[in-house]
């Protein structure tokens, strides 16, 4: 047989042409069949799906999330905590608390209140911000207060539900695609009074309705389901408690400088490493705990622990129930913890502080009530869904885990508001974009705990507390804003996130 090579020289041109065409067609062929595993899979979906929630600012965050994410350095208070902090500063990051500090006296000088509250674009605020911080001499952290208005009473009808900004629930039938069409047509499944008709309602389906359905049922069928029943009250009202811990301490690097990493942690003279790197978001939820000194915090979905860590570096907190139902990533939290804390396995002080329990977070009990409760549900974790087909929620085999994902979340949520004392807080995050398993389950959770065990609960608005982050992190502002929580979004210039994080407080 004649060696390809010879072929191509010898054969006169058209049919060279061919066998490149055939050729070309095999390589066409193998990409394609590589392109069909699960982070191809999510991908198309959340182009679907996100593409209608997020509009035009969908392609900036799916090009962010396909790029290497930014990371916080969270200093280790049980290392040598100034000569790290010396260190961070002096490879040129900068302290977080300091920052928002920063933009505070900023937004109060410059920023008239209108402009505050429809600001969309961090970068432009960043360059006056830019400004301004070589104008300020005091680098004196004071007590953050927040800013908003005036509390806001919402009734369901108002709830972004059904609207296409809340749920990417479309208006338009025409995007309906055929498989669609024929699961709307099932009555049972959908009120037609609802207006429903896109996919994007379809995130949550009951698995009773699954069976042989798994190659082609979209994402969820059954918002309606559980959004039928009466109305309840729900109160929106702005957070006033905000503030930075005193010994939290957080570095990181000016936006559009996430080329710059931190180098890997080391240890200190005490065995433990210096810092823990993190996801920008994650702190974000341990802030919005507004944890107070002798604080009792359960963090129901705790492995592998980051934001326990956070909690625990603020000092506040006198304990710390970490409780997660998976056996493996709990080894991981103790792996973390043994990392981080110094004499963690040998001393009684940390047994006290920190119980370490390996239950599903829906059987919990306590008789005390927590003061806070963490609730870091298990989500699409979108950022790890496109990247990584490992252990992937978009693998064929787990399907009905995914499809009953905001089931869970929601009965999460409703444990967690059982647990937390009358007064105390509840902050449920995600890392996921879908507003089905954000807004969509905090108000189902709200519902829930209404409706089956007179439980009731505000919803506190971060979004004053939170525009202090617009120079450090990109939060979702105006028609892609959560109307529950605040949701930090994926971008090129601060690629941390995403992140999704709403606060309640119980009032009966
Ligand atoms: C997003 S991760 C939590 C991350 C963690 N909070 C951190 O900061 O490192 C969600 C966790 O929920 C746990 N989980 C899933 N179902 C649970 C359940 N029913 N009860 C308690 N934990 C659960 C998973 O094992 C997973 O570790």
């Amino acid at each position: 047989m004649l060696p390809a090579s010879y072929i191509y020289k010898k054969q006169p041109y058209a049919i060279n042409l061919i066998i490149q065409a055939r050729n070309k067609s095999k390589t066409h062929w193998a990409k394609l069949r590589r392109k069909n595993t699960p982070k191809y899979k999510a991908m198309d979906h959340f182009d679907e799906f996100y593409g209608s929630v997020f509009g035009t600012n969908w392609q900036a965050m799916k090009d962010a999330l396909l790029r290497r994410s930014k990371y916080v350095a969270l200093v280790n208070n049980y290392g040598d905590a100034e000569e790290t902090s010396e260190y961070l500063a002096k490879r040129g990051a900068h302290c977080l608390k300091q920052l928002l500090s920063i933009q505070e006296q900023f937004n109060n000088q410059y920023t008239p209140d209108v402009e505050k509250q429809q600001s969309s674009e961090p970068k432009s605020s960043t360059s006056k911000l830019e400004q301004y911080v070589d104008k300020v001499q005091s680098t004196d952290i004071s007590s953050v207060y927040s800013e908003c208005e005036s509390p806001q009473k919402l009734e369901l009808s108002d709830i972004s539900l059904y609207d296409k900004k809340g749920l990417g629930i479309a208006q338009d039938d025409s995007i309906q695609s055929s498989e669609h069409q024929h699961f709307s047509a099932d009555s049972r499944v959908i009120d037609p009074t609802m207006g429903i008709s896109s996919d994007h309602l379809y995130q949550y389906i009951p698995t009773t309705k699954l069976k042989g359905m798994d190659e082609w049922v979209p994402e969820s069928l059954h918002y309606s389901y559980y959004s039928k029943g009466k109305d309840f009250p729900l109160l929106i009202e702005p957070e006033t408690e905000f503030t930075f811990p005193e010994h939290l301490k957080v570095f990181t690097y000016e936006m559009d400088s996430d080329w710059i990493m931190f180098p890997e942690p080391k240890r200190c003279t005490t065995g433990v490493f210096n810092y823990y790197p993190m996801d920008c978001g994650s702190v974000l939820s341990v802030l919005a705990l507004c944890l107070s000194a002798g604080d009792r915090l359960l963090d129901m979905c705790s492995a592998p622990g980051g934001k326990a860590l956070v909690a625990l570096q603020t000092l506040l907190p006198d304990i710390i129930v970490c409780n997660d139902s998976s056996i493996s990533r709990v080894n991981r939290l103790e792996r973390i913890f043994n990392d981080y804390l110094f004499d963690y396995k040998t001393s009684n002080k940390w047994r006290e502080r920190i119980l370490v329990s390996r239950k599903d977070g829906r059987t919990l009990q306590d008789d005390l009530g927590f003061d806070k409760v963490l609730v870091d549900v298990p989500c699409t974790t979108d950022r790890h869904t496109v990247n990584e087909d490992e252990n992937n929620i978009f693998r064929p085999d787990r399907i009905r885990e995914r499809l009953r994902l905001p089931e869970l979340q929601a009965q999460l949520l409703v444990a967690a508001l059982r647990l937390v004392r009358v007064g105390g807080a509840v902050v449920y995050s995600t890392c996921s974009l879908s507003p089905v398993q954000n807004d969509g389950v905090v108000h189902m959770g709200l519902k829930m705990a209404f409706e089956d065990h007179n439980v009731v609960a505000t919803v506190k608005d971060l979004s004053g507390c939170f525009t202090r982050f617009s120079s450090t992190l990109q939060l979702a502002s105006g028609e892609c804003a959560p109307k529950y929580g605040q949701l930090v979004l994926p971008s090129l210039s601060a690629n941390f996130g995403p992140a999704y994080v709403a606060r309640l407080v119980r009032i009966k």
